[in-house]
């Protein structure tokens, strides 16, 4: 079943280059020529009428013919034909005339005779226009345009009104000249009457929308063939037509002459003066700054608007330039870029931050400037139409702030700070400009939030991120990833990487340095630190992995005992890919009781066995023994010294509790070492409390070992523990005494027992005197506060010797006895 294709009759009249016939009849021009390619496309099959204007628009209100191109929209044209949405073409009207006929103004045309097309848009504004102002003038009705234009030439006519489209192609060829006198823009479409052919103006709607968007559909193509110069794109174009419209109309008001504002109307006929008044309504009550500036760039026109911005009178401003209302930056700004618009003749939409002098408020404004020229095409003044979109620019800044700045502390976020270092990244590897990426953690910042509250934590964040920003350059970038996560990226450091690590390091070590200087919250003096991971650029191959190798890095930092700075490298990656492995393996460990414990004898100066030090084993089935160095501060950090822990306790406990049957061994004592995250945790005093009733050991023979570093973590609260255990008879021993920072504060304030001085102090007692001097200290320390001191790691003859000569009295060593089963330890 074949379908008949849509059949239309258009209407042709000649009016070129918008519209004409073809040799064969067939409708052409730009209209025309759109008309038939859309049919093309369409497979609609045109049928051409040719007629003069006046005729075709009756053929189409009478239905001979379906469509008619180039019909101007009028309010009442909108009563009896069909439109489509999107104009077809932006047009307005001139007047032209042979030389010598000046038109300024609507009065000047008094007394003319002027030809104007019958029917015609231009006829119907015209007749309205003399009619409302009482200029007489003698119209002469045509039957084309081309008739109006050959009865000027002809001298019948003075003047002859007419789309700009035909004047520019045809005014030469009748040797006529364009006036300044612009008016009426008016929008183009193709019509139909109503309700005939919907279908066909909507599908015609559809091809302008989307030619019109596409610089090189076929729209511009046919626009561009027939008017021979180079189209704008509609955009342009239309709003080009739109300043046209106004410019038009305050060429209407004010004439053209040599000034455009030489407004006279007033004096000449109060009519006109009427018409100013409505038109300067219409100017006055739009949204926008609308002003004329001449070639000297002084004012000659502005609307109320920029009166009131001025805080002036609107003939007031005329004859002054922006000096008088801007701040001088600003005017000067203006002034250039004015210049250049005069100068070469462009229009220009550009963003303009001006602050009035008057107040020194800064708006943001958005300027679409062209310059007005003469017939000869000479410039003689600059139109500009302003926008004020300073409360835009403002919601945007404040969703920009939103989006990529962290709400507390203002600094960059995630989002940007990934982005910064996604250009960083392919800046580097373009041109091997280095940079870093330095991840800063608080040490025990939660505890502060949590003991202080929120307030004085958010307080300190804002505080830390003020004086960071301190330490960095412009080109750096701070960001804040949200709790104490504090990102630097370092750009353009020095070429080599070994430079730029040095450089990097200063950088970093400064920001230690300047974070350790005492904050002062809510009157109160507190001291933190910070642990600082490091990768470089050159550490990965995309940002991500950069993230993740500077926080590993600072992991790393944190757990060699914070307040430091780590850099990332590859064995540091192996060494986080073990300590994964020894995690799960620990976690294993435990469940499948792998772990057991040994015992080193500890002896007084007569060889008397005082007790043993507890040690912790592990034999992994397969990887044989673990040393607990290895082990132990894995066990730290992922928490599962507290299960370990605790089995140590029981068991030490439970061997504790026999001994206290056995004469022989009652009276030994056992040594057990408590990691910091036992002591700090708050379930610990209560935990060897049960510990001690379930097994029945006693409390006096246990010792607990800490050390001087879990000590200094949180003095206060690492005191009120060891008090409450010793009020219950434990004691306590301080290891490796003498590597920590030693504090007699502290030192007097607890109830040790004990001091042991470190293994390294006597392996090397023979040879390094300071070492010497340092064990003579903690022996006389020992003394005047009444503690046992006892020597670790004895080895040789030699060692026992010389701490025995110092006064050292208690003894643990290989010498003595390694540590072993409990059978092992001597009777
Ligand atoms: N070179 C030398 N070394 C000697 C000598 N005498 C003893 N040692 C070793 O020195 C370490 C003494 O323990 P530590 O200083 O408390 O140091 C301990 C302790 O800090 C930690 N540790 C061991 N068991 C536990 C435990 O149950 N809990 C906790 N939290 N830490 C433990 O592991 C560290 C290392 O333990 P171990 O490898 O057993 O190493 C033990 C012991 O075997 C000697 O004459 N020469």
């Amino acid at each position: 079943e074949t379908v008949e294709p849509v059949k239309l009759v258009v209407g042709v009249y000649h009016n070129p280059p918008k519209l004409r016939a073809a040799d064969d009849g067939s409708p052409s021009g730009m209209l025309g020529d759109l008309l038939v390619e859309i049919a093309r496309r369409e497979g609609w099959v045109l049928q051409a009428v040719s007629c003069d204007w006046a005729y075709c628009l009756d053929f189409l209100q009478a239905g001979i013919i379906d469509l008619l191109p180039d019909v101007a929209f009028t309010e009442q044209r909108s009563r009896d034909l069909a439109f489509h949405q999107t104009p077809a073409l932006y047009s307005w009207s001139q007047f032209y005339s042979r030389s010598g006929v000046p038109v300024h103004e609507l009065a000047d045309l008094a007394g003319m005779r002027i030809a104007v097309l019958a029917d015609s848009v231009q006829y119907e504004f015209l007749q309205q226009q003399f009619h409302q102002h009482q200029v007489e003038v003698e119209l002469l009705l045509t039957d084309s345009i081309a008739e109006g234009f050959a009865l000027v030439y002809a001298g019948s006519a003075q003047l002859v009104a007419a789309n700009h489209y035909f004047g520019q192609q045809q005014a030469k060829q009748y040797q006529l000249q364009q006036s300044q006198f612009l008016f009426q823009p008016t929008q183009l479409f193709y019509a139909t009457l109503p309700n005939q052919h919907q279908q066909i103006l909507q599908r015609i709607d559809a091809y302008l929308v989307e030619w019109q968007q596409q610089p090189d559909s076929p729209y511009y193509q046919i626009l561009q063939r027939w008017s021979g110069t180079q189209v704008e794109t509609n955009r342009l174009a239309r709003s080009y037509w739109t300043l046209l419209a106004i410019s038009g109309v305050l060429l209407l008001i004010f004439g053209g002459g040599a000034l455009v504002f030489r407004w006279q109307v007033a004096e000449k006929t109060r009519h006109l003066q009427a018409s100013e008044d409505r038109l300067n309504t219409i100017l006055n009550s739009v949204d926008a700054y609308i002003y004329i500036k001449d070639m000297q760039l002084c004012y000659r026109y502005v609307n109320k608007k920029v009166a009131e911005l001025f805080k002036s009178q609107i003939p007031d401003v005329t004859g002054h330039n922006d000096y008088a209302y801007f701040d001088h930056a600003t005017a000067k700004k203006l002034q250039y870029h004015d210049r250049q618009i005069l100068e070469q003749g462009i229009r220009e939409v550009r963003e303009e931050e001006n602050t009035i002098s008057d107040g020194g408020v800064t708006r943001t404004f958005l300027s679409v400037k062209l310059p007005l020229r003469k017939p000869n095409g000479e410039i003689y003044a600059l139109c500009g139409i302003s926008t004020d979109i300073t409360e835009h620019k403002q919601q945007q800044e404040a969703i920009h702030q939103l989006a990529f700045y962290d709400a507390l502390t203002q600094l960059p976020n995630r989002r940007l700070l990934l982005d910064r270092l996604q250009h960083a990244f392919d800046l580097f590897q373009r041109q091997q400009q280095q940079g870093a990426l330095l991840f800063m953690d608080l040490d025990h910042f939660k505890d502060l939030n949590d003991t202080l509250g929120h307030a004085v934590g958010d307080e300190l964040l804002i505080e830390v991120a003020q004086r960071l920003q301190g330490c960095v350059r412009k080109c750096d970038t701070l960001a804040r990833l949200g709790g104490d996560e504090f990102v630097l990226l370092l750009q353009e450091l020095p070429g080599s990487v070994e430079r730029a690590c040095q450089r990097v390091q200063v950088i970093a070590e400064k920001v230690l340095q300047c974070l350790h200087e005492p904050f002062l919250l809510q009157q109160h003096v507190h001291q933190i630190s910070a642990s600082i991971g490091i990768a470089m650029l050159s550490d990965g191959d995309d940002c991500d992995e950069l993230m993740k190798r500077a926080d590993m890095a600072m992991y790393d930092a944190k757990s060699r005992g914070r307040n430091r700075l780590r850099f990332f490298n590859q064995s540091m990656q192996v060494e986080v890919t073990q300590r994964t492995t020894l995690t799960n393996r620990l976690r294993q460990g435990l469940e499948r009781k792998e772990f057991f414990l040994h015992f080193q004898p500890q002896f007084d100066e007569r060889d008397q066995v005082l007790g043993a030090e507890v040690l912790l084993r592990w034999h992994h089935p397969e990887h044989g023994n673990y040393p607990p160095a290895e082990f132990i501060p894995v066990a730290e950090t992922t928490g599962l010294i507290l299960p370990l822990g605790r089995w140590v306790l029981e068991k030490s406990c439970q061997q504790l509790a026999e001994w206290a049957h056995d004469p022989e061994k009652q009276h030994w004592q056992l040594a057990v070492n408590i990691s910091p995250r036992q002591l700090h945790d708050g379930h610990f005093v209560d935990e060897v409390q049960d510990i001690l009733q379930q097994t029945g050991a006693p409390a006096s023979q246990l010792m607990l070992e800490i050390t001087e570093s879990q000590l200094l973590e949180d003095i206060d609260e690492a005191v009120s523990q060891i008090t409450r255990l010793a009020a219950m008879g434990i004691s306590f021993a301080l290891d490796d005494f003498g590597t920590g920072y030693s504090s007699l504060q502290y030192l007097k304030n607890l109830p040790l027992q004990q001091l042991k001085i470190d293994a390294s102090f006597v392996r090397d007692i023979l040879d390094d005197s300071s070492d010497k001097a340092i064990i003579k200290t903690i022996l006389a320390l020992g003394d005047s506060l009444e503690l046992d001191v006892i020597a670790e790691g004895v080895e040789t003859h030699e060692q026992y010797r010389t701490l025995y000569h110092m006064g050292c009295r208690q003894f643990q060593g290989y010498l003595l006895g390694q540590p072993g089963p409990v059978e092992d330890l001597p009777a």
